[in-house]
């Protein structure tokens, strides 16, 4: 894919990318958004364990394709002070469980994104080629 630059092996089997392809599958996008919170169980206490003061002096914090909020609703939980938006796909967000002092807003990052005092991108390699190529950068919608 590196030496081509074309579609990744998921784009080339299925036709579309994977975001497409989950948000058809209702099933599966559960299954997915349940897998990457399940993750996100794991890693979250570890960074905010590991990294104490890490969000000392934020009021909000969005995390950019944050699946159901699992990760989110930890941090808020971790830190009282602060808002938290979790910035996902319609179809993931719309899905998600409420949560106190954390939104949910669908969209799509390569449009804008919700303004807050920090982004936050957790597992958004492969999206953050894109964000390299700059068009994260120039669809951002500030803060
Ligand atoms: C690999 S998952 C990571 C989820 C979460 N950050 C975590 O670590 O548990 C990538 C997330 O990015 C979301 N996503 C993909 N394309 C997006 C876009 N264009 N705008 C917003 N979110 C997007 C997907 O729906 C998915 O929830």
């Amino acid at each position: 894919r590196v030496l081509t630059n074309g579609p990744s092996a998921f784009e080339a089997t299925h036709g579309k990318d994977l975001w497409s392809y989950v948000a058809t599958n209702p099933a599966l996008s559960k299954l997915f958004n349940e897998s990457m919170a399940c993750d996100a169980r794991r890693v979250v206490p570890e960074i905010i364990n590991g990294c104490p003061g890490l969000l000392d002096g934020l009021d909000s914090l969005v995390d950019v394709g944050g699946g159901n909020g699992t990760t989110m609703r930890l941090l808020v939980k971790a830190c009282d002070w602060i808002r938290g938006i979790n910035f996902d796909l319609p179809h993931v967000v719309s899905d998600a469980p409420a949560c106190v002092r954390v939104e949910h807003v669908g969209g799509d990052m390569f449009d804008s994104v919700p303004n807050a005092d920090a982004a936050f991108l957790m597992v958004i390699i492969s999206l953050c080629i894109y964000l390299f190529r700059g068009r994260l950068a120039t669809g951002y919608g500030g803060g």
